[in-house]
């Protein structure tokens, strides 16, 4: 294991370690330390802060006047599945929305067909090729979620996938069961949602979370709580997909039921926002699906974070409604449409994202695990000011040095 020291960093960002998620004008606070070190040494932080003297490595890296952070977390992705679905562009260019798509058996069912017929290493050689990519965009703690198996079978296959991921690449990992995310073709509701809360014990062995997909035409709230309250009596905390598209009151269900976290949002109440701040439930905002939904209106963080609530950001990549596994990107539409400040994007990447799953990352304190990027940029605001493009320059991974931006091929 190398003993590295980092040194000739720019702006060294610091997202604030604590118990609870950063909440209202919290998360406009960051520690930035200029020209800065950082000692690694067997793959943990022994110091972080301005230059010093005194410490000894076997390797030195020199940031060369980068900014330099913790890696970053995405806590909400649908990462394994078998598929695509760019055909679908054509009926979203004729103005078919996405409940539409999936009302007519498409959309998730699609990816549900194409899943169930994928192998298990199918699955984990796709995923594979975008973890990898999120590792050279800087992520190194992924959320990854079940949803498109519908039976046990196939929920548990993309579990164990999700599964050996983690064992795959040197990133950490939560996983979550989201069997009740689409009602399977010809089923009854309510006799698919009782054979997903059956599964529930079973999931548990594999999943850190119980997760359900709760909008028009797929889970009610009544059979949304019904779901959260027999996770909850397992003793497995709960998500909850709310208020992406219609206001059925998610947000305060998912308050109701304690849920770690509340993804998506964008029709959240003001009753919902209001009881935010008091409760233990990160608001997961996921503003690059609203863009690729083609939505005008976006999630309001602004109003969440000013009156008191945790934010964190995700990309929400999966085969249909945001296809990006670029959480740079997120960054930069948080900016330009959640109107979210840079202080409080880099905290919603970090400390707040791995509050929502439940993983001590996005910190570099002493003792800390090293998951470190060097971002070749001028300083903190740059990344989501300049957007859809990679400025990760250099990734470390529990003090291992993962990944380097190429350079171009000698011409
Ligand atoms: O469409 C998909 O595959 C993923 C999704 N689930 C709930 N919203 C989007
Ligand atoms: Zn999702």
């Amino acid at each position: 294991m190398n003993d590295i020291i980092i040194k000739n960093i720019s702006a060294l960002i610091l997202p604030k370690k604590s118990e609870q998620p950063l909440k209202g004008s919290e998360m406009d606070e960051l520690e930035i330390i200029e020209d800065a070190m950082i000692v690694i040494k067997d793959g943990h932080v022994v110091y972080r802060g301005e230059e010093t003297k005194g410490y000894e490595a076997t390797e030195e890296i020199d940031a060369d006047g980068m900014v330099v952070s913790p890696a970053l977390v995405d806590p909400h992705t649908h990462v394994v599945h078998g598929g695509s679905r760019e055909h679908e562009m054509a009926l979203k260019r004729q103005g078919v929305d996405y409940l539409t798509i999936l009302e007519q058996g498409g959309g998730i069912l699609n990816t549900v067909e194409q899943t169930r017929k994928a192998t298990h290493q199918q699955l984990l050689d796709k995923a594979s090729k975008n973890i990898i990519r999120m590792i050279q965009h800087g992520v190194l703690t992924i959320e990854s979620k079940s949803g498109y198996g519908l039976d046990r079978e196939n929920e548990l296959k993309q579990l164990e996938v999700s599964r050996e991921i983690s064992q795959k690449f040197p990133i950490t990992m939560r996983h979550t069961f989201l069997g009740p995310h689409a009602i399977p073709k010809g089923m009854d509701k309510d006799v698919f949602l009782d054979e997903m809360i059956e599964l529930l014990d079973e999931a548990q062995a594999y999943a850190d979370f119980a997760d359900i997909f709760c909008e028009t035409g797929v889970f009610t709230i009544e059979q949304s709580r019904k779901y959260m309250k027999a996770a909850n009596a397992l003793g497995m905390r709960v998500k909850i997909h709310a208020d992406e598209i219609d206001p059925l009151g998610g947000l305060e269900l998912a308050i109701e039921q304690n849920a770690i976290s509340a993804d998506h949002l964008v029709a959240a109440s003001t009753n919902g926002k209001n009881l935010l701040p008091d409760s233990d439930t990160v608001a997961v905002l996921l503003p690059g699906t609203t863009f690729y939904l083609g939505k005008d209106q976006f999630a309001d963080a602004r109003g969440m974070i000013e009156n008191g609530g945790a934010v964190s950001l995700a990309t929400d990549y999966n085969p249909g409604s945001c296809v990006t596994d670029n959480l740079q990107m997120i960054m930069a539409i948080a900016s330009l449409k959640l109107k979210m400040t840079p202080n409080e994007i880099w905290n919603a990447v970090t400390v707040n994202a791995a509050h929502a799953i439940d993983v001590d990352k996005g910190t570099l304190e002493a003792g800390d695990q090293a998951d470190i990027v060097l971002w070749d940029a001028p300083n903190h605001e740059y990344i989501p000011y300049h957007y859809g493009v990679n400025h990760a320059h250099t990734v470390i991974a529990k003090g291992q040095v993962v990944y380097r931006r190429p350079g171009l091929e000698p011409l």
